[in-house]
């Protein structure tokens, strides 16, 4: 048995502080119809992929900070996305900030399928970096300031003839993200990312950064036998430089596909979902071989 199908990474370049959202999704847009020029069926966008990575900047002033959110998915600024992946018959991930009516802040992404319904949404919940300002840093980090951790879990849905997971950045380098993804079931995580090159607390890792997401990313694929497309804001951002190196990974941890740059770039291949039965219903099957009666450190406190 197999169950194809084409999907795509759509790498974003550095977006400026003052580029506006009109900007932004016309990129989106553009590279959109890149990845259904090569027959991709889904297409995933970064984190945070409608502005600037804002949470390297110190805001006090709530009006500042409410810019950079949206109050409603779909929106008026993201329409033309969601109208071309319909007339395209394209599905898509996006990761965006959110604001709820309440006034709670997360940062979100959604699945939409092809007819623009949104078919799932993930808050992020390993927030990474810092509450408190720390003007030492050349940039911030303060993720734990403007977002409040996720309260969706790890929601695993029908989707793309297959079970889809999303998880979000930091969430990458957890292994308890991809196992509570995998025994959801996912067979296929998206996921979008802004990693600094640079990591003012321990800079004698900078030279680490593209090794531990691909180890991180292929860690997860090959320990739950799932597909992941995991998709960069790269490049030199407001004075940040991000990580590209996108990637498309199969169930046996091998990457099929890869960015070449740190700007707009459109990865792809074909993936067969049935292949994650390669590990799955071997050395990774759960049910013959987990043992989670050991496993109650994990869950037990934190820290
Ligand atoms: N947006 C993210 O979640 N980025 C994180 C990551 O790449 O895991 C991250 C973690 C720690 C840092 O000091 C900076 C960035």
């Amino acid at each position: 048995m197999s169950r194809k199908l084409i999907v795509a990474g759509a790498q974003l370049g550095p977006i400026a502080r003052d580029e506006d959202r009109a900007s932004a999704v016309a990129r989106l847009c553009a590279l959109m119809r890149r990845a259904h020029a090569r027959g991709a069926e889904l297409v995933v966008f970064p984190e945070l992929a409608l502005t600037t990575f804002f949470p390297r900047w110190w805001m006090e002033d709530p009006a500042e900070i409410d810019a950079w959110f949206e109050t409603e998915m779909p929106n008026a600024a993201v329409a033309p996305l969601f109208a071309l992946a319909r007339e395209l018959g394209i599905g898509f991930h996006l990761g965006y900030a959110e604001r709820t009516p309440e006034g709670r802040r997360f940062n979100t992404a959604i699945l939409v399928d092809a007819s623009g319904e949104i078919l799932s949404k993930y808050r992020k919940i390993h927030l990474p970096g810092h509450f408190d300002d720390q003007p030492w840093r050349p940039f911030q980090h303060l993720e734990k300031k403007y977002f409040e951790k996720g309260d969706l879990g790890w929601p695993v849905v029908d989707g793309f003839g297959g079970r889809m997971g999303i998880c979000i950045c930091n969430d990458r380098r957890w292994p308890e993200t991809w196992r509570v993804l995998g025994l959801g079931g996912a067979e296929l995580v998206v996921l979008g990312y802004n990693t600094p090159l640079h990591y003012p607390p321990a800079p004698e890792h900078d030279h680490l950064q593209h090794f531990h997401n691909e180890l991180s990313v292929q860690a997860g694929c090959y320990q739950n036998g799932l597909w992941a497309v995991a998709v960069a804001k790269a490049g030199m951002e407001e004075g940040s430089e991000l990580i590209g190196g996108s990637v498309i990974v199969a169930p046996t941890g091998e990457i099929v596909a890869k960015a070449q740059t740190v700007g707009d770039e459109v990865i792809s291949a074909e993936i067969d979902l049935d292949r994650c039965a390669e590990i799955r219903a071997n050395i990774f099957d759960f049910k013959a071989h987990r043992e989670p009666g050991d496993y109650g450190a994990i869950t037990a406190k934190k820290g």
